[in-house]
C-alpha cells in the first residue's frame, strides 16, 4: 500500500512547478485583511496574469475560488487560507480560522495556510488553531505552509532575528511543511535560520516599493540568505505591471537571475 507520506509529498512537489528547491508564491489574501486588492482589473485576470507569468503557487480564500477559472490551476498551485482578521479589528494581530483543511480540500486546494502572530495577545489561540490544523493536514495528507510574524504588544521590532528564529520554530514544532516569514534584514542572519530550520523558509514582500530594482535587490538578498523562496504580494498586485514584475521575481528565484521567456499562456507544466 503507498504510503500516506506519499500523498504529502506528492502534494509538496507538485508546488514546485519550475524548479525543485525554490517557491515563489504571490499571496492574494490580503482581500480580508485589507480590502479589494486591486482597482479596476478582476481577481480572474489577476491570477491568470500571475500563472502565465511563472508563479508557482497563489494563496486565496474559499470564497475566491468562485470568482477564478480553474484553468489557471493547470500551471500554477493552489493555497487555501485559513486564518483570517481585518486592520479595523480592535485586535488586527488576532486572527481566527475561517476554512479547514476538508473543505479546502473540497475546493480543489493542493496546500493550506494558517497565520500565526507570535507575541499577539490572542497567541494561544492562533497556535493552538495552527496545531489543530496540522492535525488535519496529517490527516489528509496536505502541505501545510505557515504565515509566521512576530507582531504584538511587546515585539518592537518584528524582524529582529531572535524572533523570526523563535516563530520558524514555532512553526517547524507544530508539524508546518513550510515556513513564510519576514526577512531579517541581513544576509548572515537569515541564513542562520534557514540552516537551522529542517524546512524550507520563504519570506514575505511587505508593504508595496515603488522602487523595483530595490525590490529585486531585496529578492536576491533574501535568496543569499538561504531562503527557498518569497511569497510576494503587494509588490506583485500592486506593481504597475504584475506580469512582467512576476517575470523579473521568477527570473531570480528560478533562474539565477537570467531572464527567460514567459511560460506561453495555455501549457501546462514549466519543461
Ligand atoms: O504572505 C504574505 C501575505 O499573506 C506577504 O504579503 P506581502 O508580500 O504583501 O507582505
Ligand atoms: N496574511 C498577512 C498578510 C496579508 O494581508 C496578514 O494578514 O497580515
Amino acid at each position: 500500500m503507498v504510503s500516506h507520506a506519499f500523498a504529502r509529498s506528492l502534494r509538496l512537489q507538485r508546488l514546485h512547478h519550475h524548479d525543485p528547491g525554490r517557491l515563489f508564491i504571490v499571496p492574494l489574501d490580503h482581500s480580508i485583511t485589507d480590502g479589494p486588492l486591486t482597482r479596476g482589473h478582476h481577481l480572474d485576470s489577476l491570477v491568470g496574469e500571475l500563472a502565465s507569468h511563472r508563479v508557482d503557487g497563489v494563496v486565496l480564500h474559499k470564497g475566491a475560488l468562485r470568482h477564478v477559472d480553474p484553468e489557471w490551476f493547470t500551471r500554477t498551485s493552489l493555497i487555501v487560507h485559513l486564518s483570517a482578521s481585518t486592520v479595523h479589528a480592535p485586535d488586527p494581530n488576532a486572527k481566527y480560522l475561517v476554512s479547514s483543511v476538508e473543505e479546502s480540500l473540497r475546493m480543489g486546494a493542493d496546500a493550506v495556510s494558517v497565520h500565526v502572530n507570535l507575541g499577539s495577545a490572542e497567541e494561544r489561540h492562533q497556535i493552538a488553531d495552527m496545531a489543530a490544523v496540522a492535525e488535519a493536514c496529517d490527516r489528509w495528507n496536505v502541505p501545510l505552509m505557515a504565515m509566521m510574524y512576530p507582531r504584538g504588544p511587546k515585539i518592537a521590532d518584528p524582524s529582529d532575528p531572535a524572533l523570526v528564529a523563535h516563530a520558524v520554530q514555532v512553526a517547524v514544532d507544530l508539524g508546518a511543511d513550510l515556513v513564510k516569514t519576514l526577512y531579517v534584514g541581513s544576509v548572515d542572519a537569515m541564513a542562520e535560520i534557514t540552516s537551522s530550520s529542517p524546512v524550507p523558509v520563504i519570506v514575505v514582500g511587505g508593504p508595496h516599493d515603488s522602487d523595483e530594482a530595490r525590490v529585486l535587490a531585496y529578492v536576491e538578498e533574501a535568496l543569499k540568505g538561504g531562503a527557498a523562496g518569497v511569497a510576494m504580494g503587494r509588490n506583485v498586485f500592486q506593481a504597475a505591471d504584475p506580469g512582467a514584475m512576476a517575470d523579473k521575481i521568477s527570473d531570480l528565484v528560478h533562474n539565477g537571475g537570467k531572464a527567460s521567456s514567459p511560460v506561453p499562456a495555455g501549457s501546462s507544466r514549466a519543461a
